[in-house]
């Protein structure tokens, strides 16, 4: 028999709710039940100083709902709002997460899946995945970007968005723009809701932007992973089906030891490396043009020459890429035959034809997910 979301409710009666009156189910703190057949997927919202303490409150609810008859798969998400932050939006109605009530029903259908990633956050990775999807597509392939960023998605800022992706028959069209598709939770859940994901969460919302998007027939899709090395991202490497992943590092000792980490990870789940980026490789002064090496650049090519990978090339520490970025209108988009596109134009040779040699270009299977 179907399960409702009556049934939910009343197995939700025997769990305490995270402050301790009452229970879950009359808590405020408990929305966005949705059921999909078999599959049952609902929020408890705290604050983020509490998310970490509520693993057990979490597990309590996935356990009650998953004894219910007919129910397969609970996925419950911890959201964590900031102090006074809107409530989760939906998307046109629709809940946005947890991922599975979402009709599947679009296909994936892509030559080349490539990861870019870099093992701490703030080092510009979502900065060079944007430019470097758009230099793509400068040479005519069809290009999606996949802001698998989660924790903090830069889609919505670096592409100006701040509109819903439109659903046609339930599937959820990317965004296009600057002539490529991109999706990123950024675009469902508003962007001063703070989300706290469990590592399963983290890959139910990736799988489902990779698989219930129409994405169309694509060339490559660009994803943009979640900075660091940890569970999360070694699953994700592991199933996702990367023809392989770009590396992005500052020239500075302690990311480059973080890139190493990145490197590592993906050879241990057989992830080709394209390659290492030196992204903010040295400072480029916007008056005078005159340039200082800052960190003392170049670590980073010395760096892939020691751990045997290709380094891809540079991107100056440059305030015309900030400002564009941080304008919604990326650099590569705006002023492509600028330095700074022919830099990132440069990197997509190197990306394109590093997989057109590790799997040769016409003879790769498009990779087709249902
Ligand atoms: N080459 C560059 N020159 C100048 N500014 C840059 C450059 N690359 C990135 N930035 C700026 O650095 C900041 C961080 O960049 P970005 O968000 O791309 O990094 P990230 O590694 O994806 O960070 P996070 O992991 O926190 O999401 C942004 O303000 C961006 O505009």
């Amino acid at each position: 028999m179907a399960v409702t979301k009556d049934d939910v409710i009343r197995a939700l009666k025997a769990v305490p709710a995270p402050d301790g009156a009452g229970s879950l189910a009359d808590s405020s703190q408990l929305s966005g039940i949705a059921i999909a057949g078999e599959r049952v997927s609902f929020f408890i919202t705290t604050t983020p100083e509490r998310a970490t303490t509520l693993e057990g409150v979490r597990a309590a609810a996935e356990a009650a709902v998953k004894s219910l008859p007919g129910v397969k798969q609970v996925l419950v998400a911890l959201s964590a709002e900031r102090a006074g932050g809107p409530a989760p939006q939906q998307a046109h109605g629709h809940s946005h997460a947890p991922a599975q009530q979402q009709k599947a029903g679009a296909s994936l259908d892509v030559r080349h899946i490539i990861a870019v990633a870099s093992g701490k956050g703030g080092v510009g990775k979502s900065t060079t995945a944007a430019n470097l999807a758009l230099a793509l597509s400068g040479k005519g392939l069809k290009v999606g970007l996949l802001d698998a960023d989660v924790y903090g998605p830069s889609a919505p800022l670096l592409f100006g968005v701040n509109r819903k992706p439109d659903l046609k028959d339930k599937i959820i069209q990317p965004i296009e723009t600057y002539g490529i598709k991109v999706m990123s939770i950024g675009f469902l859940i508003d962007t001063d809701t703070a989300m706290v994901w469990r590592g399963p969460m983290v890959m139910s919302a990736i799988t489902q932007m990779l698989r219930d998007v129409n994405w169309g027939k694509l060339d490559v899709l660009v994803v943009d992973m979640p900075p660091g090395t940890g569970d999360a991202q070694l699953t994700m490497a592991q199933q996702t089906r990367l023809s392989g992943a770009v590396i992005v590092s500052t020239p500075q000792d302690i990311a480059l030891a973080d890139a190493r980490r990145g490197v590592g990870m993906f050879r241990k789940v057989d992830v080709p490396i394209l390659g290492v980026i030196e992204n903010m490789s040295y400072f480029c002064c916007p008056n005078c043009g005159t340039r200082t090496d800052l960190f003392g650049h170049g670590g980073a090519e010395l760096e892939a020459e020691r751990l045997g990978v290709r380094f891809l090339g540079e991107i100056p520490l440059h305030s015309r890429i900030r400002e564009l970025s941080d304008a919604g209108t990326p650099v590569v988009a705006v002023e492509p035959d600028g330095e700074h596109a022919k830099a990132y134009s440069a990197i997509a040779d190197m990306v394109w034809t590093g997989l057109d040699a590790g799997s040769g270009l016409r003879a790769a299977p498009r990779i087709v997910i249902e």
